[in-house]
């Protein structure tokens, strides 16, 4: 059935990042058929909607998060990344079932599909269950068995394991999920245990997804450890050899920024997560100067402590203008092609998704700009940007398929997910 929405605003992260006061979006089995001014002609269209008052954009891609951890939100604030791991995180963590990541991956689909966000990047352990969500629940994700190499004679299982969900899960779901193979850090994985990584992503032809970078401390320990800094060392181990996507990248030095742009590196920039954990503010600005391609991720709840995406696209434009005392540097457009179009890049499915553009998926997001906080209506992509709490999102399409209508979800039982949810945190003997 084609179906067309008409007399929306069109943000469409396109190119040349065009924006139509009045266009109209075509789509049919999953795929955008037509981004242009309203046909005058609809008799090709089954079904027609009004967008008149409404945005439309490419849907938010969210790179880098564990969706489970939402059990975890606001348990342990204010504390600095080892602590927080250590003494908070992994105990509750150890504790974990099946059940827990469900329910834990459940709210978290919920926060995202709210706020606009159609794909993510995950990285845990039960993935299984994260798999099953996301299918029934139908956004687009990349997921990945994140791999800690402790303790040693665990190691070989959880690389088994890692290996057979990533072939298991690769392009199910309609295509919706991708698999990557992810050792966890340079500190939690052995150089050796890395290298088995890497050489399992080279059989499936699997990219990899890993924290890099994220601490002074880390970059600091890893020197004592292994002589290098984590950017060198993991090209050595060879890491990006295989396409990477890394998370933090906060702590890099020219050479290294250098280093990242020259092996296609991508990375996930988590500012809000960064900044509650104190971990520091990464060279974004430098990062985008290089060319490497940066996108945008909330990290877990846990750390940020919410999957509002529109969030990060704020702090991003602003915080690196603070640090850099130059209002210049991540214009409004940059920040929402982060969240977007580089977005779909970094997590490997930017010829599928991440703008609004024909022949890729109709995967968008309706935003309701009837509100005060829209007007005067000179600029949507401002208002976007700087003025949205992203609890504006009105409905969301992923796959040319409707997921939330009126702010009302489709696939997913709110209810109830919440009242697990509670149930899975009061089961953890904190
Ligand atoms: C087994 S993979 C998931 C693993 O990652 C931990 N984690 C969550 N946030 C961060 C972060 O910011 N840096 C490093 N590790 C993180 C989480 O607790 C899980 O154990
Ligand atoms: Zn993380």
């Amino acid at each position: 059935m084609s179906t067309i929405m008409i007399n929306a605003t069109l943000v469409t992260v396109n190119e040349q990042d065009e924006t139509l006061l009045q266009g109209a979006l075509g789509f049919e089995q999953g795929r955008i058929t037509y981004v242009g001014p309203t046909p005058t002609d609809l008799s090709d269209y089954d079904e027609v909607i009004d967008g008149k008052g409404q945005i439309v954009m490419p849907g938010l891609v969210n790179t880098h998060g564990h969706a489970a951890m939402s059990l975890l939100r606001g348990y342990a604030d204010d504390l600095p990344l080892q602590e927080w791991l250590e003494t908070k995180m992994w105990p509750l963590e150890g504790q974990y079932t099946a059940e827990h990541v469900k329910w834990g991956t459940y709210l978290s689909l919920i926060e995202m599909l709210r706020t606009g966000t159609t794909s993510f990047v995950d990285m845990y352990d039960h993935m299984d269950q994260v798999a099953e969500a996301v299918a029934e629940s139908g956004l687009r994700a990349s997921l990945c068995r994140g791999v800690i190499g402790f303790p040693p004679e665990a190691q070989q299982a959880k690389l088994a394991e890692a290996r057979s969900f990533a072939q298991n899960w690769h392009r199910q779901a309609e295509g919706r999920i991708t698999t990557m193979m992810a050792p966890h850090s340079p500190y939690t994985c052995t150089p050796d245990y890395i290298r088995q990584i890497v050489a399992a992503a080279q059989e499936l032809d699997l990219p990899m997804h890993i924290h890099m970078s994220e601490t002074a401390r880390e970059v600091e320990q890893n020197v004592k450890d292994y002589g290098l800094r984590p950017p060198a060392h993991l090209a050595e181990l060879g890491v990006f050899d295989r396409p990477t996507l890394v998370a933090h990248a906060v702590h890099l030095n020219d050479e290294e920024i250098d280093l990242l742009a020259s092996h296609n590196v991508h990375v996930s920039h988590n500012p809000i997560s960064n900044l509650k954990l104190a971990s520091g503010v990464a060279r974004l600005p430098e990062m985008l100067e290089k060319g490497i391609t940066v996108s945008l991720g909330t990290d877990s709840s846990a750390s940020n402590n919410n999957l509002n995406l529109f969030e990060e696209i704020k702090m991003s434009a602003l915080l690196h203008k603070g640090v850099e005392q130059n209002p210049v540097v991540v214009p409004a457009q940059q920040a929402l092609r982060l969240a977007t179009r580089d977005g779909a890049k970094a997590m490997f499915i930017g010829e599928q998704t991440g703008s609004l553009e024909v022949g890729k998926k109709a995967d968008f997001i309706v935003i309701r700009a009837d509100r005060a906080h829209f007007h005067p209506f000179h600029d949507p992509v401002s208002h976007l940007v700087y003025a949205t709490s992203g609890y504006d999102v009105q409905d969301v399409w992923v796959d040319g398929k409707q997921l939330v209508s009126n702010g009302s979800l489709l696939t997913i039982d709110e209810e109830r997910v919440i009242s697990e949810a509670n149930r899975m945190f009061e089961q953890l003997q904190r």
